[in-house]
């Protein structure tokens, strides 16, 4: 679902620099996913509700924290900004308060084989957001059927082409002052929850200020990403955090 840059949620500066390829989608919901929102709505839906879901959920560890937001989430000002040898990155135009909304992530949203089969290219991997994996989706008290590794995800978002600002956001190695936001899987009233089809939404883990780069740890395992010809595939971090770990994966 390609839109206009009316369904931008965040001021974008691209300062003449082209993002290659890219094209801005809706916040809403992730890009081409009607389709496929559609093909994975599961059958005992009705069985199924977000209140259930929010109950189940308690003490797990972020971002299993799935919930269900008492009020309409509200975007705050972003811009997306170049950070030098990081790129794009997205930064706060307005003060944020700790646990504050900052955007969602949104892509266009493919079974995990898909996603990893676009992965050709070094770097590819980092536009993905892996949802949850057919462990997580038991935990959260779903029965799914899996269709291999228990801790893959069975669908993944791919911003590289169609995403949000969210997709601008850089990686800082945490917990440390600079990952300044989280990602939690979020279940939103309004949708016909199915644990594997998670929202994203990132929310700010302190006071931000106006200005400040926002970013999360990708949280990559350091063996996550291989070459088509099966080698480990790394990618320096250059996060300048005091807990970094040298590599993004
Ligand atoms: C999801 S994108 C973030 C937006 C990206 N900077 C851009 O210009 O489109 C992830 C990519 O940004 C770069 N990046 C993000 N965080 C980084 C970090 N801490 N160190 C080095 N490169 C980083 C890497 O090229 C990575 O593959």
């Amino acid at each position: 679902m390609a839109c206009d840059e009316s369904c931008f949620d965040a001021e974008l500066h691209l300062q003449g620099r082209a993002a290659p390829e890219f094209h801005p989608v809706s916040s809403c919901r992730p890009g081409q996913a009607e389709a496929a929102w559609r093909l994975v709505r599961p059958r005992g839906a009705g069985d199924f509700t977000a209140g259930r879901l929010q109950a189940m959920c308690q003490g797990l560890p972020a971002p299993l924290a799935a919930f269900e937001p008492r009020e309409p989430l509200q975007p705050p000002q972003l811009r997306v900004q170049w950070m030098g040898a990081t790129g794009w990155g997205a930064v706060a135009a307005e003060a944020l308060l700790p646990g504050g909304f900052v955007c969602f992530y949104a892509g266009e949203l493919l079974a995990d084989a898909e996603a990893e089969a676009r992965c050709t290219a070094p770097g590819r991997d980092a536009y993905l957001f892996n949802l949850t994996t057919a462990k997580q989706c038991r935990k959260l008290g779903a029965e799914v059927v899996s269709t291999g590794d228990e801790d893959n995800p069975v669908y993944v978002i791919d911003a590289y082409v169609k995403g949000n600002v969210g997709r601008f956001l850089n990686h800082a190695c945490g917990p440390s002052f600079e990952a300044n936001v989280s990602p939690i899987y979020l279940f939103g009233p309004e949708d016909v929850v199915d644990a594997r089809l998670p929202r994203v939404a990132f929310f700010a883990n302190r006071s931000i200020a106006p200005g400040e780069e926002l970013r999360y740890d990708y949280g990559m395992p350091p063996e996550a990403v291989l070459s088509p010809s099966g080698g480990v595939r790394h990618q320096s971090c250059l996060c300048e955090s005091r807990a970094c770990r040298g590599r993004i994966y």
